[in-house]
């Protein structure tokens, strides 16, 4: 480690502290991520999840892993160094980003998860705070939880941050897949357009009544499955109507807003995989470069075959035919404003709850606030603590009346729809003017879970 300088701590996480660093001899700066826990020898570390999968990965939306140092049995990451992560950008911003924006971010980390899952991997805790900015480069880091797609399930321990979680994770089911990625992706993307998490659960409970509430209650057509896992746990989901997606995130295209609802199923099966989900038509003025032409000038390539590197998987799908937006748009099961969601603003989340669940770490209160996972033994909690007994009890218990909370109120916004393009390399968009955000917005972020 005395061949580098720690400048400053610019993230603390469930599993280390993570450091800004400068390589003293070549002066290339990194981020050096020191683990909480000993590691006494150097079989415990290969085998870490982190390292296992990360080494694996090469890709220029991957935060890349340069070095792992063991020293004074403390373990230490060396990454690439990117400047914030995405929540940091969210959290004070005053206008809303722009939908290329967005689109180039989304555009980016769906290759990432592309090659993430085509590698056999799925990322487990995709959150705005797992992914990392600099420039117009977005790369997904924290690979702590990753998992290997042929391991084999049951997956027992604890799983995602909460407000990001798949409905199956949260109804215990053993057998989810990469489609939990997507589902994050889902709620992130609408994240980026409102600045506000869209699921913001304060108890696993509420989280699903959260869900519930935009997506309206799963039925057998949109989720067969899901209310058979319900079932064995003896769990009601609570009956809801559901939104228009479009109502709580205006100033999203209607292209956004498709692939949103088609990321958001409640059944694993009807969300895009990420090759799939760059064929939509969202996506349709974004163009893959490959990496090997990245130093070159930019060439625009029309973009069936641009997207080739990420797409020409077997069994990929055209999006075209794989998703039109009259069926995108008829995974909402009820346009119907819920009661609930009209009730106005919410400038403020009812942190109460989270007292009453233990898999929540409560944080000091600010204006936005990151979600964090639990302790680090939370993370490896067996079912005996976080079980498929107790999250029934939890879920079985819950009382549907009590968990009514207002989501937010629809701005009165125009839908947006831009005509940016952006180049990837190039750094140039055009952007166009973007909206403003009511002044005194006030969220309390948290997660974990
Ligand atoms: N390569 C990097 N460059 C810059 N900042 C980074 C880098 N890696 C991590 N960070 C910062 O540190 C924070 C925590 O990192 P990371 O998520 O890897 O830790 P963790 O202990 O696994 O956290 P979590 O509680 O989310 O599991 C990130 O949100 C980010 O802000």
């Amino acid at each position: 480690m005395e061949r580098y300088n720690l400048i400053k701590e610019v993230g603390d996480g469930s599993f280390g502290s993570v450091w800004r660093a400068i390589n003293k001899q070549t002066g290339e700066v990194v981020a050096i991520k020191k683990m909480k826990k000993k590691y006494y020898s150097w079989e415990e570390c290969v085998n870490l999840r982190e390292v296992k999968s990360l080494r694996k990965m090469n890709h220029p939306n991957i935060v890349k892993l340069k070095e792992v140092i063991r020293e004074s049995d403390i373990l230490y990451f060396v990454f690439e160094y990117l400047e914030c992560n995405l929540y940091q950008l969210m959290k004070d911003k005053q206008k809303l980003f722009s939908e290329g924006e967005i689109r180039n971010w989304c555009f980016q980390v769906f290759q990432g998860l592309a090659y993430i899952h085509r590698n056999g991997y799925f990322h487990r805790d995709m959150k705005p705070e797992n992914l990392l900015v600099t420039k117009d480069i977005i790369k997904i880091a924290d690979f702590g939880l990753a998992r290997e797609i042929s391991s084999q399930p049951p997956y027992t321990e604890y799983v995602s941050t909460r407000w990001y979680r798949a409905p199956e994770v949260l109804l215990q089911s053993y057998l989810y897949g990469s489609k939990v990625d997507m589902w994050a992706m889902g709620a992130i993307m609408a994240e980026l357009f409102s600045l506000r998490p869209l699921f913001p659960g304060v108890s696993e409970a509420d989280e699903i009544y959260k869900i519930c509430s935009v997506l309206g209650s799963p039925t057998t057509e949109s989720w067969a499955d899901g209310l058979k896992l319900a079932r064995d746990i003896n769990y009601q989901f609570p009956q809801l109507a559901g939104v228009q997606l479009s109502s709580l995130i205006p100033s999203a295209s209607v292209d956004a807003i498709c692939l949103i609802t088609s990321l958001c199923s409640w059944d694993p099966c009807k969300r895009p995989t990420a090759s799939e989900a760059l064929q939509h038509p969202f996506f349709q003025s974004c163009f893959y470069i490959p990496p090997s032409l990245r130093t070159r000038a930019v060439a625009r390539t029309p973009p069936s075959a641009a997207t080739r590197g990420a797409l020409d998987q077997p069994g990929v799908k055209r999006y075209s035919s794989a998703f039109n937006n009259s069926m995108l748009l008829n995974n909402f099961t009820s346009p119907k404003l819920h009661p609930s969601l009209a009730s106005g603003v919410q400038r403020k989340l009812n942190m109460d709850g989270i007292k009453n669940d233990n898999s929540m770490k409560t944080t000091k209160q600010s204006k936005y606030r990151p979600p964090g996972k639990n302790s680090p033994t939370s993370i490896n909690m067996g079912r005996s603590t976080h079980g498929v007994s107790e999250t029934a009890e939890k879920l079985a218990n819950m009382s549907v009346g009590n968990r009514r909370q207002s989501i937010g109120q629809p701005r009165p916004s125009p839908p947006m729809k831009t005509g940016v393009n952006w180049i990837p390399e190039s750094g140039n968009y055009m952007l166009r003017p973007t909206q403003q955000i009511p002044n005194g917005r006030t969220f309390i972020r948290k997660v974990a879970g």
